[in-house]
């Protein structure tokens, strides 16, 4: 039975997953993390390990273990905390769900951390002993789903690992190559999924996103926008919040375009957008990834996030090396008011 949660709303901080210089993770900082969220950028929602937190770079016990330690240290803090679970075993990925909750093995598949719910009836149960407070899959990308029954057929499997957990589909076509539309899949989803809660769309196609959202709207999911840099355009279409990576330092600035947006200050919501918009720009110049948000953010937050973890992105060290300088380098507004998240000098 679906979870009558409360609704996923506002900003979703998609978590970087802090690494030491040798690549292993810095669980030390997750607590401070959690503060700077909370007091400097006003964001109370996370999402783990997606594209952001390199869940799918991580191995199964590291991607529990991270999710564990945001949940400790989320709890009393944050609003919710969707952990991603997306794996293209489905095995791996219900085990990233349910774990072994019989604790008979020892297999570092188990996870403990989404686990216990599984014997909790009630909701209040469920959220006070869990914390976790909904689970999000992208679509299998190596052997794929060719049509919408095949992947529902799929997240349907993963999604009843855990059947009092709101469910979120992570829809980002450009990176799992599954094209198949969101508008399409939602079709009727609840019927299969009934802990189905929303959509995490990542992808610039408004015209299936606002399909979503017009096609659903009795049912009161949560439609959760991906590309940071567009935001406001999906809030026209009717986005009930946004999962993002720049809202790990650009969260104040973009709640001061939510706020302005409320209140049908369309001018002042279009010239934050622009100045997000212009942030972003010059970062994607310079080549936007993984290594680029970790380096952003341990500048901005004074955090150490370390480098990523493929090595892959290690090779590229251009950005990094020089992040602090091209920042600095920034004439649209001042590397301190970056560091604020207030952003004036820009608007
Ligand atoms: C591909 C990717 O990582 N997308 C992120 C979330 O879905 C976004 O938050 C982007 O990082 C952001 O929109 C900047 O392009
Ligand atoms: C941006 C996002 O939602 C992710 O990193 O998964």
């Amino acid at each position: 039975m679906a979870s009558p949660k409360k609704k996923l709303q506002g900003l979703v901080a998609a978590t970087i997953t802090p690494m030491t210089e040798h690549g292993e993770i810095n669980f030390s900082v997750i607590g401070r993390y959690v503060d700077y969220l909370v007091e400097e950028q006003g964001v109370k929602n996370i999402f783990v390990n997606g594209t952001t937190g390199e869940g799918l770079s991580l191995s199964i016990s590291e991607r529990c273990r991270v999710a564990e330690e945001w949940v400790t240290e989320g709890r009393n803090k944050l609003d919710q905390i969707v952990i991603h679970v997306g794996a293209l075993s489905l095995k791996e990925s219900q085990g990233l769900v349910v774990g072994h909750v019989s604790k008979q093995s020892t297999s570092t598949e188990s996870c403990y951390v989404l686990s216990t719910m599984i014997d909790l009836n009630t909701r209040a149960q469920h959220a006070a002993k869990i914390g976790a407070d909904g689970i999000a899959v992208i679509a299998p990308f190596f052997l794929k789903p060719w049509n919408k029954d095949v992947l529902i057929n799929f997240l349907k499997e993963v999604a009843a690992a855990a059947p009092a957990l709101p469910f979120y589909y992570y829809h980002i076509p450009a990176l799992t190559g599954v094209k198949i539309r969101a508008e399409e899949l939602l079709d009727g989803i609840q019927d299969k999924i009934p802990t189905f809660q929303g959509l995490k769309f990542s992808d610039t196609d408004l015209l299936d996103f606002g399909q979503c959202v017009d096609q659903n709207r009795q049912q009161q999911f949560a439609f959760l926008f991906g590309v940071d840099e567009q935001l406001l355009s999906a809030l026209v279409m009717g986005a009930t919040g946004a999962v993002g990576s720049t809202y790990n330092y650009l969260g104040k600035k973009t709640n001061q375009m939510l706020e302005a947006f409320e209140r049908k200050d369309f001018s002042s919501a279009l010239s934050h957008q622009f100045c997000i918009q212009r942030f972003i720009n010059f970062v994607v110049k310079l080549g936007f990834g993984v290594s680029q948000t970790k380096a952003i953010m341990t500048l901005v937050s004074g955090i150490p996030m370390g480098p990523p973890r493929l090595p892959l992105q290690k090779a590229s060290r251009e950005f990094t090396d020089n992040a602090e300088a091209k920042l600095k380098s920034l004439d649209f507004l001042s590397f301190t008011d970056l560091k604020d998240g207030n952003l004036e000098a820009c608007s």
